[in-house]
């Protein structure tokens, strides 16, 4: 890849952890090979990637829109209304992209990116999708037609040569991480398991639910446990209550089991760091993608996958139980993320278009 080189892109996606995340990488991964790297960033009023970026990416330039997910069902009164704000909205970006001119528009779902592809689209500058899960989200569905390439994390979701599997972008420490960094975070004995449990990146009630009744029962690994309720979690010694990890990714590295939502982006991320994991889908996802995520991740094995109706606690900890425990001399070595790479690579050097303009 060229040094000293400038390159001017815009990217959005998010609204959720899930959409974010994966933007970050590329675009941390694209700043390693430019001197200057200039990106506008669109985001959704008020959530993460404005709340995050600012600290993770001081050089973006964030500009918020107002264009909100419809309502179900689809004839809701408010969805006119939200029309209009798409309208709007990509009126607005078609405005700032004239200016700003950049070579490529990088989207990674949410509702925020249906009005960036139009304006792109109208503008002719072309466009990438990257959609994390096995079945394609409205915003990308609604987009594909006119985006230069989809870059997919599931074989069963290509449907035509314009899409290309490429994995889900994960974020990765640059450094080497020694077992011994959970203390940190209240860990005090390395060579017990230390499995993580979270609920996505918006938090789940009804994990923290369950986890009461297998911390009534299971009192030997260790928990670094993401709750909006920390307060129900006082009474067990071996269970680390945080509201938020911002950098939760640097502790899979070096922890031993995850139990959590099926995201996508988190089950990329258990793959990468090559963790076992209990999944609980969540059933609200559209079109149950969650379970779908869950099921092709389990085919691979280290995975087990609950219906959060119907949790047999036991089950549960003998799963846990059976995990191989890293000890404390154990240091995470850093390696490249092949899907990162790979879709950045596709944009620049594979004659998808950017650099060959
Ligand atoms: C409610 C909702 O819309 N869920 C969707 C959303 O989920 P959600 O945002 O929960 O997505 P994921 O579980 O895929 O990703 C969560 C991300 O947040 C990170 N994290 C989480 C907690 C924390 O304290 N710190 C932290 O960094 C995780 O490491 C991971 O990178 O996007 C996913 C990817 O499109 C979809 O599959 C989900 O169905």
């Amino acid at each position: 890849m060229g040094k000293n080189k400038e390159l001017k892109v815009v990217f959005s996606g998010g609204g959720t952890g899930g959409h974010y995340y994966p933007a970050l990488s590329v675009l941390k991964y694209l700043n390693k090979y430019y001197n200057k790297l200039e990106v506008i960033y669109f985001t959704t009023k008020g959530r993460i990637e404005e709340k995050k970026l600012p600290t993770d990416f001081p050089k973006a330039k964030l500009i918020p829109l107002n264009t909100k997910g419809l309502e179900r069902p689809l004839y809701n009164f408010k969805n006119i209304n939200r029309a209009f704000e798409v309208l709007k909205d990509t009126h607005k970006v078609e405005k700032i992209i004239k200016e700003f001119k950049p070579v490529f528009g990088f989207l990674t779902g949410g509702y925020v990116t249906v009005p960036v592809g139009l304006a792109l689209k109208k503008q002719n500058i072309p466009f990438y999708l990257h959609e994390q899960n096995s079945t394609l989200g409205i915003s990308n569905k609604v987009l594909s037609r006119w985006a230069k390439k989809v870059f997919v994390s599931y074989e069963q979701t290509k449907t035509n040569d314009k899409f290309i599997l490429t994995g889900n972008p994960v974020r990765t420490p640059e450094n080497e991480i020694p077992r011994s960094y959970l203390l940190n975070f209240g860990i005090n004995d390395l060579n017990k398991r230390c499995i993580l449990v979270f609920g996505g990146s918006l938090g789940s009630n009804e994990i923290d639910e369950l986890m009461l009744k297998v911390y009534e029962k299971e009192k030997i690994n260790n928990y670094i446990h993401i709750t909006k309720n920390p307060e129900k979690f006082k009474q067990f010694p071996n269970v680390f209550t945080f509201e938020y990890l911002e950098n939760l990714y640097e502790l899979m590295a070096i922890s031993d089991g995850v139990i959590s939502r099926a995201g996508a982006t988190t089950l990329a991320e258990i793959q990468f760091y090559d963790l076992s994991a209990i999944l609980i889908p969540w059933k609200g996802a559209a079109e149950n993608h969650q379970l779908k995520n869950a099921l092709s991740l389990q085919k691979k094995g280290k995975v087990a996958v609950f219906d959060e109706e119907n949790v047999e606690i036991d089950r549960l900890i003998n799963f846990l139980n059976c995990i191989q425990p890293k000890n404390e001399e154990y240091i995470y070595t850093p390696k490249i993320n092949r899907a990162t790479e790979s879709i950045v690579n596709n944009i620049l050097w594979a004659g998808c278009g950017a650099e060959g303009r």
